[in-house]
């Protein structure tokens, strides 16, 4: 059976009982760990030292999505720091594939992730050089948006080109995923989902995120 992953994204958590709330998501497939620095984005976040005590205490994989200027610069420590997958933006790196193969030498897998003005068209040359795509389906910067539906034709065209080359690369979506949405972002071909409100304001997120990989599975008959 097709595969698909859960990460919930901890910028939805209480940020003073983080240890708590890693375990009430134990059966996730990744955390997902948000890096805002008030510049790329309009919000803060955490840094280095916070990625660093995860990959200390974590069992679960970490999937780290930057969102800050200079990544070229800063992303490389994020893959030192013990990230399973560390996502870099297009729009704030200068040389992408610099940088996917930097964190890929450091031992992380490198992604990348789309604004939702950003064409596909951007991969053409240099999507080869990650293991996962990311398509934004609010505007990065803030938990608890509205999912983008019109960012689904996004994830066809790179499922589709997926298919056609036979490429192992995963295709995760990020804002507003609910489970009365993820079956339509399966349907189109994802199989990464990113879920912050809709799991840390579940009273059982454990349930909730098997919730959301069954809704994402109902697509596939
Ligand atoms: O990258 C993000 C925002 O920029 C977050 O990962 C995302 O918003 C998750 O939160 P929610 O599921 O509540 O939308
Ligand atoms: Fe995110």
């Amino acid at each position: 059976m097709k595969r698909f992953w859960v990460a919930p994204s901890i910028l939805s958590a209480d940020p003073l009982n983080l240890a708590a709330e890693l375990d009430r998501i134990s059966a996730a497939d990744a955390v997902h760990v948000d890096i805002m620095d008030n510049h790329f984005v309009p919000n803060l976040t955490w840094g280095l030292p916070t990625v660093e005590a995860l990959a200390r205490s974590q069992k679960l994989p970490l999937d780290v999505h930057l969102m800050i200027s200079d990544q070229d610069r800063l992303a490389p420590a994020y893959a030192e720091a013990g990230s399973e997958s560390v996502t870099v933006h297009f729009e704030a790196c200068q040389d992408p594939v610099k940088v996917a193969r930097e964190i890929r030498r450091l031992g992380a897998r490198p992604a990348i992730a789309l604004k939702p003005a950003t064409p596909v068209s951007v991969l053409d040359q240099i999507l080869t050089e990650f293991d996962m795509v990311l398509v934004m389906t609010v505007e990065p910067g803030f938990g608890g948006q509205s999912f983008m539906p019109e960012m689904l034709a996004k994830v066809r065209q790179i499922r589709s080109r997926l298919a056609r080359e036979n490429l192992d690369i995963r295709l995760q979506v990020d804002g507003g995923v609910k489970a009365d949405n993820i079956a339509l972002a399966a349907e189109a071909g994802a199989d990464f989902f990113v879920a912050g409100s809709a799991v840390f304001g579940s009273d059982s997120p454990g349930l909730e995120i098997s919730r959301l990989r069954e809704a994402a599975r109902a697509h596939i008959h």
